[in-house]
C-alpha cells in the first residue's frame, strides 16, 4: 500500500514564534508509521523552518514560485531559490492565487515545469466553482484545467479542491469525491497514458479531524491538502493519523 501524504497549507498565517511552536508540536506528535507530511508556511518562515525540520521526517513546501529562474520580477521567488533553501514541494495554481492574482492555467503549467526542473515536487491545484458544480459543468472544467495546467511528462501531485469547499467547513460528500476522483484518474490516463496511472491525487477543501477518516480511504485519494486545520497541531495530527491508517 502506498503511503498517503498530508500537506498543510498555512496560507498567509504564521509569525516566527507560532510557526516554530507549530512544527515542534507536529514533529513531536507524529504517529508511528506516519503518512508523509509536508508543511507549507509563508515564504518568510521557510528559512527558519528548514533548520527546525532537518532532523525530522516532515518535509517543507512553499505556496508558489515564479516560472522564471531569475530576473526583474519584483516580489517574486523562483523555484531554484526554494530548492536552494531546502524546500522539497511547491503548491501551484491554488484557487486563491487563480482568483486573487488572475493566475492562468498556462502560467501554472510553466511554474510546474520550472519547479520540476529545480528538483521540487509541484502540487498543482484544480477545482470547480459552485456554479460549475450546480450546472453540471464541473467535469468539463476539471478536464480543461488538467489539460492546461499540467505540463507534458508531469510527475508531480494533483490536488483536487472544489472551490466551494475551501474554508467553508463544507467538504464535498464522499460520493462527490469518489465520483470526481474516478473522473480525474480517467482523465489523467487519457492525457498522460501509463504515467497518468501513478500521479497522486489529493483532496482538499474543509478536511478536518472529524471527516478525515471518511475522506482519506476513498479510492484514488492519496492524501489531503489541508488549510485551516493545518494551523492547529491537534487537528493536523488527527488528520495525519487518519492518513496513516487509511
Ligand atoms: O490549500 C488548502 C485548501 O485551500 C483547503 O483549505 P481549508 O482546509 O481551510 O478548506
Amino acid at each position: 500500500m502506498t503511503r498517503q501524504i498530508i500537506v498543510g497549507n498555512w496560507k498567509m498565517n504564521g509569525l516566527s514564534r507560532d510557526s516554530q511552536e507549530l512544527v515542534k508540536a507536529i514533529t513531536s506528535g507524529l504517529p508511528a508509521n506516519s503518512a508523509d507530511v509536508v508543511v507549507c508556511p509563508p515564504f518568510t518562515q521557510l528559512g527558519l523552518l528548514t533548520e527546525a525540520l532537518k532532523p525530522t521526517p516532515v518535509k517543507l513546501g512553499a505556496q508558489d514560485c515564479h516560472q522564471e529562474v531569475s530576473g526583474a520580477h519584483t516580489g517574486d521567488i523562483s523555484a531554484p531559490m526554494l530548492a536552494d533553501l531546502g524546500v522539497s514541494y511547491v503548491i501551484l495554481g491554488h484557487s486563491e492565487r487563480r482568483q486573487e492574482h488572475g493566475e492562468l492555467d498556462e502560467t501554472v503549467r510553466e511554474k510546474a515545469m520550472a519547479a520540476a526542473k529545480a528538483g521540487l515536487t509541484p502540487i498543482v491545484c484544480i477545482g470547480e466553482t459552485e456554479d460549475q458544480r450546480e450546472t453540471g459543468e464541473h467535469f468539463d472544467a476539471l478536464g480543461w484545467q488538467i489539460k492546461g495546467s499540467l505540463p507534458d511528462g508531469f510527475n508531480g501531485i494533483l490536488a483536487y479542491e472544489p472551490i466551494w469547499a475551501i474554508g467553508t467547513g463544507l467538504a464535498a460528500t464522499t460520493d462527490q469525491i469518489a465520483e470526481t476522483m474516478k473522473f480525474l484518474r480517467e482523465e489523467l490516463v487519457r492525457q498522460f497514458g501509463e504515467a497518468g496511472k501513478v500521479i497522486k491525487i489529493l483532496y482538499g477543501g474543509s478536511v478536518n479531524a472529524g471527516n478525515a477518516a471518511t475522506i482519506l480511504p476513498i479510492p484514488e485519494v492519496a492524501g489531503a491538502l489541508v488549510g485551516g486545520a493545518s494551523l492547529k497541531a491537534d487537528a493536523f495530527l488527527s488528520i495525519v493519523s487518519a492518513a496513516s491508517a487509511a
